[in-house]
């Protein structure tokens, strides 16, 4: 999968609403009411991961969630980060 160049990656993340870029990754914070609703999306974040193949870093802090998507093998952003980006907000739909 090829990296993306910068007209592309501005161009995606303005449909990708809520998720910013951070150097090589774009990242996203989710809230919830509690710990289990966080703990909830988090276990349906890695059913989609595992179809996809492709796993963000998760950071869980009590109702707060934070995902961060980087293609590690091509060292950057691919299509394959926006494709689970935009999977993962179709959760909360
Ligand atoms: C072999 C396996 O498909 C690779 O190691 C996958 C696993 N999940 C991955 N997840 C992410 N976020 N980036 C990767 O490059 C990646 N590589």
């Amino acid at each position: 999968m090829p990296l993306m160049n910068e007209s592309e990656i501005s161009e995606r993340l303005q449909s990708t609403s809520g998720w910013q870029r951070q150097g090589e990754q774009i990242v996203r914070l989710f809230t919830f009411g509690n710990f289990i609703q966080a703990m909830e999306f988090v276990n349906q974040v890695a059913e989609k991961a595992e179809a996809a193949g492709h796993h963000p870093d998760i950071d869980i802090r009590y109702n707060k969630v934070r995902l961060a998507l980087s293609t590690h093998d091509a060292g950057g952003l691919t299509q394959r980060d926006f494709d689970l980006a935009a999977s993962v907000d179709a959760l909360l739909s």
